[in-house]
């Protein structure tokens, strides 16, 4: 049996409240607004039950205002917004599978490269498409990773599953492509702190970095996607402005980024994190708005 197949025990798996997802859920409200309840929703959407989905998109658009304990009193402005909500969610969901390469990279114990392989591959049987494989970082930084090569190599010939990979730099591109990657992704930050961190240069230093990966990225023909990390909070610096998070988007956007990932990095943009979500939230729909489907 590989480290892959040993079993968790139920004491290892993290507690999920239910409670609190339900708290923020359409079916919260089901005593006063209707409109908002998952079954009209169905009917709606064709019978497919999404109900999951709409709770935690209810999350973000909704909260502070699904926080009472009882609906009494809502007006008709909050009556209109579920629905509205409802209407604008994405018909399309893509998940990019990183577990690979973000949940590796810290591990402390290198997991050996045929392993990692394995992962992948069983990641792929699960019906996953998109699954970022490695990094090309400097091995100083991220020792775990140092195998990308290897990596990228062992699951090249994995038909019909896209295999991004991470580049910090013009070196680590080169190196992915010589290995043999089709799609990379470049990683900014909304944070001055964090960047220096993580990549040891300012915002605007990354971004001239990423200017001239994504330049020759675009001569090879290879996708790019662009993190954002730190969107809502910091572990320096705490809450971070949206208009960061905005700036760092654009100006990847701009550069050529088909994707821009949004990073909640430290798991702070919770329902209960205030208006710094709120103000989170307008920020993503900016973000979102201006991308190309
Ligand atoms: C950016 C650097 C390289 C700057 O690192 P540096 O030390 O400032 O720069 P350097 O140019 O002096 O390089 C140091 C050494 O690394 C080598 N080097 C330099 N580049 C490469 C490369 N591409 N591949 C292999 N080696 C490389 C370079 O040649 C040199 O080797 P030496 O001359 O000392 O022997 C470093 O800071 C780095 O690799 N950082 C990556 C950190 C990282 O991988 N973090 C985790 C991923 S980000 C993340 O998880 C967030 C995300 C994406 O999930 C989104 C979210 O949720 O927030």
């Amino acid at each position: 049996m590989s480290s892959l197949e040993e079993p968790l025990g139920l004491g290892d798996l993290p507690k999920l409240s239910i409670n609190r997802l339900e708290r923020f859920s359409p079916s919260a409200c089901r005593a006063s607004a209707d409109d908002c309840s998952p079954s009209n929703y169905k009917q709606r959407n064709g019978g497919n039950n999404q109900t999951i989905f709409h709770s935690s998109a209810h999350s973000w658009h909704m909260q502070g205002r699904y926080t009472d304990s009882s609906c009494n009193g809502v007006d008709m402005e909050f009556r209109a917004l579920p629905r509205k909500v409802l209407w604008d969610l994405p018909r399309f969901v893509k998940i990019v599978e990183v577990g690979p390469r973000d949940g590796l990279q810290n591990e402390k114990n290198t997991v050996p490269t045929s392993v990692k392989i394995e992962l992948i591959h069983k990641l792929v049987a699960s019906g996953l498409s998109v699954v970022e494989a490695t990094s090309f970082v400097s091995p100083k930084w991220v020792p775990q990773l140092a195998d990308a090569k290897d990596v990228v190599e062992g699951i090249r010939h994995v038909p019909d599953v896209r295999f991004p990979v991470l580049t910090p730099n013009l070196r680590g591109f080169e190196a992915a492509v010589a290995a043999g990657a089709k799609e990379v992704a470049v990683f900014a930050s909304a944070s001055e702190s964090f960047s220096k961190s993580n990549l040891n240069c300012t915002i605007k230093e990354s971004l001239v970095r990423y200017r001239d990966v994504i330049t020759s990225a675009k001569k090879h023909g290879i996708r790019l996607r662009g993190y954002v990390s730190c969107v809502v909070g910091c572990p320096v610096k705490g809450a971070i402005h949206p208009s960061k998070v905005a700036y760092v988007a654009k100006e990847l956007y701009d550069m050529g980024c088909s994707e821009i990932s949004l990073g909640d990095t430290i798991g702070v943009g919770t329902p209960g994190s205030g208006p710094v979500v709120f103000a989170f939230s307008m920020s993503f729909l900016f973000t979102v708005r201006f991308l190309p489907i």
